[in-house]
């Protein structure tokens, strides 16, 4: 919208990818919501079969000559390759085609760009754009200059590049201890989350599969939806209030995506430690999407670089009011409808479950004195039954192995 208002004409781009299996096609089905998402037109696609990316122009000479052709009859603006580009890839295919190239990374990233909010959040950002550039500052042709808009702008010389480079490689540095920063104060929220024993519980999952509608669904929270690509960039934390007055804290994550680029992934590290530290993950998954299962695939192979496969986690199948079948989950899968509110009660009880299941009923009795033991226990487990007697409270409580250890001494059976 921003750029409608600023009356920027709107770009025309044409799609080029190579195709190599049944998964390349959804890819570049992908590739065009992600133009979308970006506010680019769509005005062709051009796929080759192929087995490997063509070293030099990534795609064989006479497509190469086919593309060209496309490029003038239609007034191009842009080329928007579906696989990440060397520089020396994106300065051939420049040179012959007249028009600038880009490719899958350098597009995401761009929509990264254009979402992040938060001071952190686009700290992450560009640093993934600076590391993305650094090694393609040769190729990329003009593209430094290029940011401020101008087609067809002509390379840095050699002595301009060695200043670009070294120019990136010191702000590359001063956002790296910024964030380092920001990472110290948030390891320090964590801990004393911990501290206070509120479980975490993550929203993962694949992006628009609906996870800050269901964020928002189950804490009234404002969290910004939308159906395009990587509406969330932030993490947002939400208490949850769970049917048996148990609280949780929920976390809202950046969606997943096939061939997230790997500069991304390394900048947004601190952020999704979130899911990491986690107590149970929720991967929520879009029943409508065809390709569903490349999707949960891709998701589970995130979280295992992240280090956060063994945690436990609920697959919450989520849109089902656009299915016409009814489907019945079990513990760790649950059908569900964000948008409608169906299937919430099934979704907590899991919660609830997964999250309480190391958790017992234990009877204390605490002297009168014992201020601090009471307190505790009020504010770290869910009291069913007190009784004042003589020698003090008696105490039924559900309390988790480590208030128990804590409180041994008081326990009575
Ligand atoms: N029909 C239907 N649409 C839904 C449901 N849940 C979410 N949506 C729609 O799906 C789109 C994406 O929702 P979001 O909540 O932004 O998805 P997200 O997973 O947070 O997406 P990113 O932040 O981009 O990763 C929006 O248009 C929602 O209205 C649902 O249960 N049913
Ligand atoms: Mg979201």
């Amino acid at each position: 919208m921003e750029e409608l208002n600023r009356n920027e004409k709107i770009e025309r781009a044409i799609l080029v990818g190579i195709i190599s299996t049944v998964k390349d096609e959804e890819s570049m089905e992908e590739l065009k919501e992600l133009t979308l998402t970006a506010g680019v037109e769509v005005i062709g696609v051009v796929t080759q079969k192929r087995d490997t990316i063509h070293k030099a122009h990534y795609i064989g000479k006479g497509k190469l000559e086919e593309l060209k052709f496309f490029v003038e009859n239609q007034e191009a603006d842009l080329i928007i390759v579906n696989d990440e580009l060397t520089g020396t890839q994106i300065k051939n295919m420049e040179d012959f085609l007249n028009v600038k190239v880009i490719d899958r990374t350098n597009l995401i990233l761009d929509i990264f760009a254009k979402r992040a909010r938060s001071k952190e959040g686009m700290l992450q950002v560009e640093l993934a754009q600076l590391k993305y550039r650094l090694p393609r500052l040769v190729g990329m042709g003009g593209q430094l200059s290029r940011l401020g808009g101008g087609i067809g702008t002509r390379g840095p010389g050699e002595t301009k590049l060695e200043a670009d480079r070294r120019h990136i490689q010191n702000r590359i540095k001063a956002i790296e201890k910024k964030l380092e920063e920001i990472k110290r104060h948030r390891d320090l929220q964590r801990s004393r989350r911990k501290k206070n024993q509120v479980p975490v519980v993550a929203i993962v999952g694949y992006t628009n599969a609906g996870k800050s509608t269901l964020l928002n669904a189950l804490t009234k929270a404002e969290v910004y939806v939308e159906d395009k690509l990587f509406a969330t960039l932030d993490p947002t934390a939400r208490r949850l209030i769970l049917p048996s007055g148990r609280e949780v804290i929920l976390i809202d994550t950046v969606g997943f995506i096939r061939k997230l680029p790997h500069d991304l992934v390394e900048a947004f590290k601190s952020t999704l430690e979130e899911v990491k530290y986690a107590d149970l993950l929720l991967h929520v998954i879009d029943v409508t999407s065809p390709d569903m299962e490349e999707k949960i695939k891709v998701v589970e192979r995130v979280l295992s670089d992240l280090g956060a496969i063994n945690i436990p986690k609920i697959n919450v199948f989520n849109k089902i009011d656009l299915l016409e079948v009814v489907l019945k989950g079990n513990e760790r899968e649950v059908y569900i409808s964000a948008k409608n509110k169906i299937g919430f009660d099934n979704l907590l009880e899991a919660i609830e479950r997964e999250i309480f299941k190391d958790v017992e009923v234990v009877n204390f009795l605490l002297p009168y004195d014992k201020t601090k033991e009471y307190n505790y226990l009020k504010e770290k487990t869910k009291i069913i039954e007190e009784n004042y007697n003589e020698d003090g409270i008696m105490i039924k409580a559900e309390v988790q192995k480590e208030t128990k250890e804590k409180l041994k001494d008081f326990i009575i059976v």
